[in-house]
Parts: structure tokens; C-alpha cells; sequence
């Protein structure tokens, strides 16, 4: 809810009471798993076409679920994520692209909306991958029912022989925040959407499981695990509907480029989660390419410089009006973190595009433009709010002028909202 709309007895927190308010961020596994589950809605994911292979002298014909997957090194960056978008499946497609990049795979983590087929499984063990984290959904091969089967017990020798781990992993949302630029979703109210996914697993598989001593959920499943891990699952589906993923509202626009936009700023959206800034929390995600190739670059968000602890910095914007005892000259800014995260920099100065839950800061923006940014796509920004603000927020204006750079705002009115 917006300040504005607040109830008059109801005061928002002050900037001390929200400087020592202990901030619950969900882990970074959570976040990244959220991510990878949010790519299988990006306009661009398509279901790859089915395969007919030779199987016993009879042909079958296999088919496949698209997935969202991120590949994370072992120092937590996010070194490539995108969904299935056509004939090639999105773990291999990564794979190839980190490997002809040269970057090296070992340690590796990979997250995917769905445990990845045989085809890609082999190809994770080739690349040195860690660990798997998936949810415990309908698997990526989900046809012929009488080849799931097979198919699972090669991807589980592959697991076994090679010592990738494998998790099933329900994102834990209970005490998700709902962060000030969330408003943006929040002002207009998104149609309750039912995500249609379905906890595949039921008592039966996890007996199946343990009997085998399989090393896919390997370890013991206890009493009441599986109740709880529903419940999870089913808690996670509602807040990713009704907070974050539901249908993109029809009445905010980004010009004529809204649903894949709104898609890119969402994530950048889901990002604010991890955010220790106690008061504004902002995500950006970067991006390169027009929209039919566009490739996720880089994620960030903002926060205190890493290994900080709770009282290491001063986190009060407004406590003081010296410069050191406020939290601005510590905080890394979100554009900041996701530009320094990026891998992917084929580096062609113009090619860029940044999503971000806020309008960038004067620091930022020649920093962004100097990067190649040449598109910023944000959400209404409260020009209130920003007087406010500890930062200035007029150069943006600046480079709009000047045709440096082209700021696309999401509105709610029926027109375009470019700038
Ligand atoms: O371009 C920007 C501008 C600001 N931020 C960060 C910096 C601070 O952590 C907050 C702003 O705090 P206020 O208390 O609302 O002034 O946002 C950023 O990441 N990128």
C-alpha cells in the first residue's frame, strides 16, 4: 500500500524506527529459485519441440516442458539464466554459451524450475556443475508416462556415478517483505492469477525414493515432510501469484513493448528481496540485445558492502545531515551491483538495457551511460519521494534531454510511457 493511501491514524515508520528494523531476507538459494520459476513465464518461453527417438524397435515420441535455469558460481554471481525458448533445452544452451565464453563451470550451481532430461544432465556433468536445486514439479521430459520412468533412472545414474547433488527445493516465502517499490504492483491490484503448477510428487514417489536409495532427495524422509513441503509449495505459488507473478496488469504500458518488459521488471522486482538498504530497497537487472535476443547480463540490488554486519554502517537516511553518519556513502547501489555482477559483456557500447525498481541517481546515471546503457525502464517514479531522498535524481532528466539515454516509465494511463 502507497503512503498516500495509508489510513490517517496510521503512521508510516519513521527513518529510525526503519533503520533498526531487523531486515528478514529470504537466502539467496530462495531467490535465485524464485527467479528460475518466474523465467518460465517470460513471454519468450516456448515448450521445445517433441524428439522422436528408436526404442526398442518401436519409435516414441518424447516431449518436454520448458524451464527457467540460472547458472550461480561458487562465489554466488549469476553467471547465465534464461528460459526455454525454442528447439535448443536452456540447460544445454547455457552450458554451451558459458563454456564458449571460456568460463569455467567447476563448482557451479544450477537452478531450474524442473529437473533438467538425460540430454542435459550428461552435458552438467561434462561442465564439473556442483549442484542441482529444482522444484518438485512435473519434471522438463513429461511424456510417454512409461519413459519418465527410464529417463529418470539415467539421470539419476548420472547423478549417482558423478557426485552431482541434487536438490528439490521449495522456496521458503513465509517471511517474504513486501518492499516500498513493490508499490508499483501494488497500486494496481493484479488479477488473483493461478499459477498452474502442481506438486508432482505425492507419498508414493518419496517411498519409492528411499527404497531405492536413490541419491535424486537423497537423505531420509521424514514424518510429516512431505505435509510440510506441500504446504510450502503451496505458500510459495500464492505469494509468487498475488505479490509478485500474477498476469501482467493489461493497463500498465511500456510503450508498445509492455508484457516482456514488465516480465524483465518484475525479476528486477523480486531482486529488492535481498536488498539491506532498511527504507528503499531497488533491483536492476541488465540486459543486451532487442527484445526478440534479448540476454540477461546481469543482476543486482542494493545493500551495504559485502560481509557487512547489522551494525557496521550507520543505516538511518535521514537521522543526521553528516555526511559520514548517514548510510549513503555506504551503500553499493542495485544498477551498481548488477553492472559489476555481469558476465556476459561482449562489450558494444549502445546495447544495453537496464530494469530497475527505481529511477537511477545522479551517480549512477553516467555511470550506467558510460556502460553502454541506452535504455532504462523503471516504474512511475514519485517525484515527492525523491525530494526527499538523501540523493539527486535530475541528471536522468538530463540525458533524456540530451537523447543520451531513453527512459521508459511504466504507466498506468493509456498511453505510452516513453519519455
Ligand atoms: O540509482 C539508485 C538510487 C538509489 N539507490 C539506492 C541507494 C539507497 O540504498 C536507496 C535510496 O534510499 P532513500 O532512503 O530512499 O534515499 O536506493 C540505488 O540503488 N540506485
Amino acid at each position: 500500500m502507497a503512503d498516500s493511501e495509508l489510513p490517517s491514524d496510521v503512521q508510516p515508520p519513521s527513518d529510525i524506527q526503519l533503520a533498526e528494523r531487523h531486515i528478514e531476507r529470504p537466502s539467496k538459494e530462495v531467490v535465485f529459485m524464485l527467479l528460475a520459476w518466474w523465467l518460465e513465464y517470460s513471454p519468450d518461453a516456448k515448450d521445445p519441440p517433441d524428439i522422436t527417438d528408436m526404442v526398442e524397435g518401436e519409435e516414441i515420441v518424447k516431449k518436454y516442458n520448458k524451464l527457467g535455469a540460472l547458472i550461480v558460481t561458487p562465489e554466488t554471481r549469476v553467471l547465465a539464466m534464461d528460459c526455454t525458448r525454442g528447439e535448443a533445452h536452456v540447460v544445454q544452451k547455457l552450458i554451451l554459451l558459458c563454456r564458449t565464453n571460456g568460463w569455467m563451470l567447476d563448482g557451479c550451481v544450477l537452478y531450474t524450475s524442473r529437473l533438467p532430461c538425460s540430454h542435459c544432465t550428461k552435458l552438467m556433468v561434462q561442465a564439473k556443475l556442483k549442484k542441482v536445486y529444482c522444484l518438485p514439479i512435473e519434471p522438463e521430459l513429461y511424456d510417454p508416462k512409461e519413459f519418465i520412468d527410464s529417463d529418470r533412472k539415467a539421470v539419476d545414474k548420472l547423478y549417482r556415478i558423478n557426485g552431482l547433488g541434487i536438490s528439490y527445493l521449495t522456496p521458503n516465502v513465509t517471511n517474504l517483505k513486501v518492499s516500498p517499490s513493490e508499490e508499483i504492483f501494488i497500486n494496481v491490484r493484479t488479477p488473483k492469477y493461478e499459477l498452474k503448477r502442481e506438486l508432482l510428487f505425492d507419498e508414493e514417489f518419496y517411498r519409492d525414493e528411499e527404497a531405492a536409495g536413490s541419491s535424486v532427495n537423497a537423505g531420509k524422509w521424514k514424518e510429516g515432510h512431505l505435509k510440510r513441503c506441500k504446504e510450502d509449495f503451496a505458500k510459495a505459488a500464492r505469494w509468487l501469484s498475488d505479490k509478485t507473478f500474477g498476469e501482467i496488469p493489461k493497463d500498465i504500458h511500456f510503450a508498445n513493448r509492455s508484457a516482456k518488459a514488465m516480465h524483465t521488471l518484475r525479476m528486477a522486482n523480486i531482486l529488492v528481496l535481498r536488498s539491506d538498504d532498511p527504507k528503499t530497497g531497488v533491483g536492476a537487472v541488465i540486459t543486451k540485445g532487442d527484445s526478440e535476443n534479448e540476454v540477461y547480463c546481469g543482476l543486482g540490488w542494493n545493500g551495504f558492502p559485502q560481509g557487512a554486519q547489522h551494525s557496521d554502517y550507520p543505516r538511518a537516511a535521514e537521522k543526521t545531515d553528516v555526511h559520514h553518519e548517514r548510510k549513503y556513502p555506504y551503500v553499493v547501489h542495485g544498477e551498481i551491483n548488477a553492472l559489476s555482477n555481469g558476465r556476459n559483456w561482449h562489450y558494444v557500447p549502445g546495447d544495453f538495457k537496464s530494469y530497475q525498481t527505481k529511477i537511477p541517481c545522479d551517480d549512477c546515471t553516467p555511470v550506467l551511460y558510460e556502460m553502454g546503457v541506452r535504455e532504462i525502464y523503471h516504474p512511475s517514479s514519485d517525484s515527492k519521494k525523491r525530494q526527499k531522498s538523501g540523493i539527486g535524481y535530475s541528471k536522468i532528466q538530463e540525458y533524456c534531454e540530451k537523447k543520451k539515454i531513453k527512459c521508459f516509465e511504466a504507466t498506468k494511463s493509456d498511453k505510452p510511457g516513453e519519455k
